[in-house]
């Protein structure tokens, strides 16, 4: 489980990121901060493993604060992926994947054979292992910072824009892969993103953040959906737009349910 508890975070030049931010992620599952760019979400995904500090409040992980553990120990024990991957460039794929888990004193060749089945995992050939990152397409870096934030067996898992740097089809992919993992491993996951579809796909809870990291409103994709809090969350999260907008129609006696533009979208089911 992970805590936030009334966060703050004023950096040093007067810019108030984070004001009085509160919220748990509970084990095993995602929660997605949503929002625009500069309302936080970095800063309080970056609080977690102390790469910053919060001014005021605390940070829990399994009720433990964040503030009383070495941050070089912690930061090996939360999986961080970032946008763009994060990789070394010098460094082939198999060796960034065993990163921490050498750092931590597995020897190098068990951290390499443990980093080629992780590459399985994450639907890469492990083949692959033997590549430099730039010899890689976007969607295969992104899946190999998934594996070396995965080497660890981390509990909590950050991610910052995970699938932000790949193109529209490679990030659905990506996304039905972290799902299925999630399936199987249940981390503790905190996932940034301005991206609507993807905070509703991805979060069993998803936070819709203003600036200053003030919580607009927060709860499951349905809960928002069905009742936005107010006019800045039902057009932030499109409940008027078109696609949002489903019903039904009946076409040769079938019941097919149409997006507000009239674009048939599926078939309901049980219809005969
Ligand atoms: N080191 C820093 N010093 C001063 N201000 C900062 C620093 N880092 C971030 N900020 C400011 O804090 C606010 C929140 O930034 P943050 O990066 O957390 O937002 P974000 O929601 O992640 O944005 P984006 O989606 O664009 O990455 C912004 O106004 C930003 O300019």
């Amino acid at each position: 489980m992970l805590e936030f508890r009334s966060v703050s975070k004023t950096y040093r030049d007067g810019t108030v990121a984070v004001e009085d931010f509160s919220r748990t992620v509970p084990a095993g599952t995602i929660t997605v901060l949503l929002g625009s760019s500069g309302c936080g979400k970095t800063t309080l995904l970056r609080m977690v493993n102390r790469m910053v500090e919060p001014t005021s409040g605390s940070i829990h992980v399994d009720g433990r604060a964040v503030s009383a553990e070495d941050p070089v120990r912690l930061r090996r024990s939360i999986g961080y992926v970032l946008q763009a991957g994060g990789l070394l460039p010098h460094r082939d794929v198999l060796d960034n994947v065993a990163t921490v888990p050498v750092l931590d004193g597995v020897g190098r060749r068990q951290a390499r054979h443990a980093a080629s089945e992780l590459l399985e995992r994450v639907g890469l050939d492990p083949a692959l292992g033997r590549r430099y990152p730039g010899q890689l397409s976007g969607g295969q870096q992104q899946r190999v910072g998934v594996a070396r934030a995965l080497a660890a067996d981390p509990d909590v898992l950050l991610m910052d824009e995970p699938f932000g740097a790949v193109d529209p089809i490679v990030r659905r992919e990506l996304q039905d892969e972290l799902s299925r993992l999630q399936r199987e491993l249940r981390k503790t996951v905190l996932l940034v993103t301005h991206d609507v579809d993807e905070a509703f796909r991805l979060g069993d809870d998803v936070v819709v953040l203003q600036q200053g990291g003030r919580i607009a409103q927060a709860g499951t994709p349905a809960e928002l959906l069905a009742a936005p809090a107010d006019d800045f969350v039902r057009q932030f999260i499109g409940a008027d737009r078109h696609e949002r907008r489903i019903h039904e129609q009946e076409v040769g006696g079938r019941r097919i349910l149409v997006d507000g533009a009239g674009r048939p979208i599926g078939v309901l089911e049980g219809s005969p």
